[in-house]
């Protein structure tokens, strides 16, 4: 029986750096964008000397790659060995070596025998990315089709992924594959985790059981979020694998020594005690609610091609602070209270839109008809001032973020808000009905992303159009993992025609 399990893509709104530094925080929405995991056996029928084996086949189907990749697994130390030419993919076989040996680690002797006879079928893994986390650009460009939306929602789901030429290292250097910046290593990394892990019988993410979904839940972030960290080479904030599993949040980071076990013991302590090792260590990041306030939408828009590669930029930004310790703290005090700031306008909004649901409804749409200029003039009583104020309070504190963030490549050498990156932005905060707009997570070349008012995402697909940007199909959705019926490329082919609504 096949599993499947997908996860989502993210936009980190609010924290980029600081958010690696417990305890700032974070705003990080999930979106629409979700990465594919599909586990089944490989062999349906064990064969009769298997029972001798100490290994199992494993067999990566990636498509979009075009790469199949065969390796054997040992299943005394969990060891991957490739057996076929293909280029290795770090996250996929550290996700498999992690959900093995947790199941290992986990499972009860009396299910011991049941969990070998799986794995001894060995694994047929395909994964799938959703197109919004690639970049089509190029294609676009070279079919001549408009850089609109609609260009993008006739390509085939799950289109050959265009690779990077000239890939370097360096802080201006581009990632091996065309991306826009919405997390694909993370989303990849927790779905096969979770798809893994649900095959083995570790978890059961189908469960009507609020408490036992929950503990499912924690068991994939543990496993994805140490896979993910030992596959970059780095302990980064996790707020990618965060959103991957949980959805949209406030997240505050894990504190990195919950994961030294698998860090420095790799070789000294077998995996399976690893993993419990960590399935039993201290979590002690921090999760609040948070969503978009009501009629406020997300866009992404992407103005180049190829994105930037984060660590890269984490490194460059990490000896600014080595070197210029003293105005490195100051930029960043300012910089958290900006984000603390955009933090409390959203959420006053969302208050509002709770409270006077009416005239919160009739502001955010006469909003998004105007300029920012125009709104005060759409309040005439107190409340829809206050929802008129909370507006100008999220503006002012995003505008006050996007300053200090470009002080700060400036200042560390990189370029986390460029100066194409500000003429783009700046325009797009003087559009009709845009309420914000900024670089996400660590800035650079990625997509850049607006919070619209009521329809006016549809105006600002078009305005960006105009301006060279490609607006991508990708909207907020508050959904973390999710367990799926079916193989995502039967569903039927006009659902991608059907997501052309921006808003
Ligand atoms: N469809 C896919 N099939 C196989 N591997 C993939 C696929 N999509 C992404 N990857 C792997 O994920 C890597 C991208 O990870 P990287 O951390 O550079 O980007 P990202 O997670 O999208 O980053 P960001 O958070 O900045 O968006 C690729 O180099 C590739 O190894
Ligand atoms: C710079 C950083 O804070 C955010 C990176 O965000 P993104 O991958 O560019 O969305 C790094 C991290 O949080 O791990």
């Amino acid at each position: 029986m096949a599993v499947i399990a997908s996860a989502p893509g993210k936009v980190l709104i609010t924290g980029g750096y600081l958010i690696l530094e417990r305890p700032n925080a974070g705003i990080v929405l999930s979106t629409n964008a979700r990465f594919y995991a599909i586990v089944k056996p490989l062999y349906d029928e064990l064969r009769p000397d298997s029972w001798a084996w100490s290994w199992t086949d494993l067999k990566l189907n990636s498509p979009q790659m075009g790469r199949e990749t065969m390796y054997k697994m040992s299943l005394k130390h969990f060891a991957l060995q490739c057996t076929s030419s293909e280029a290795r993919n770090p996250f996929v076989e550290y996700a498999v070596q992690y959900a093995v040996a947790a199941a290992y680690s986990r499972c009860e002797n009396n299910k011991k025998d049941l969990l070998q006879k799986l794995l001894l079928q060995g694994f047929d893994i395909t994964i799938l990315g959703s197109n919004e986390f690639y970049s089509y650009r190029n294609e676009i460009e070279a079919r001549r089709l408009p850089l609109i939306p609609e260009s993008l929602a006739s390509l085939s789901p799950f289109s050959s992924i265009t690779f990077n030429t000239g890939v370097s290292n360096g802080p201006n250097s581009k990632p091996e594959v065309a991306k826009t910046g919405l997390g694909s290593s993370a989303a990849m990394t927790t779905s096969m985790v979770a798809a893994l892990l649900n095959y083995l019988g570790v978890v059961n993410l189908s469960s009507d059981n609020g408490a036992r979904h929950q503990e499912s839940l924690n068991v994939v972030h543990i496993i994805a979020q140490t896979a993910h960290c030992m596959a970059q080479g780095k302990v980064g904030s996790g707020f990618d694998v965060s959103s991957a599993v949980y959805g949209s949040h406030r997240y505050v980071r894990f504190s990195p020594q919950v994961i030294s076990s698998a860090q420095n013991a790799i070789r000294a302590m077998p995996l399976e005690e690893v993993v419990a090792d960590v399935l039993a260590g201290t979590w002690d990041h921090e999760r609040t609610k948070f969503r978009l306030p009501p009629l406020m939408n997300l866009l992404l828009g992407e103005p180049g091609t190829g994105g930037s590669s984060t660590p890269s930029m984490v490194g460059a930004v990490k000896n600014w602070q080595k070197s210029e310790p003293e105005k490195s703290m100051e930029t960043w005090k300012l910089l958290s209270e900006a984000n603390t700031a955009l933090e409390s306008q959203l959420n006053i909004s969302s208050k509002l839109a709770d409270d006077h649901w009416e005239i919160y409804k009739n502001v955010i749409y006469s909003c998004s008809m105007y300029q920012s200029e125009k709104w005060v003039e759409q309040a005439s009583e107190a409340i829809s001032q206050e929802i008129v104020q909370a507006l100008f309070g999220a503006r002012d504190a995003m505008l006050n973020i996007r300053s200090h963030m470009k002080l700060m490549g400036m200042a560390a050498g990189i370029p986390i808000e460029p100066d194409t990156q500000t003429e783009l932005l700046d325009a797009t905060m003087n559009m009709c009905g845009v309420l914000l707009a900024g670089v996400p997570g660590a800035g650079g070349f990625d997509a850049v992303f607006a919070v619209t008012l009521g329809d006016a995402g549809n105006k600002l697909a078009k305005a960006w159009s105009s301006h060279n940007v490609l607006a991508l199909l990708v909207s907020e959705d508050p959904r973390g993992i999710c367990t799926e019926d079916s193989d995502p490329r039967t569903k039927h082919i006009t659902s991608g025609i059907s997501s052309v609504r921006i808003v």
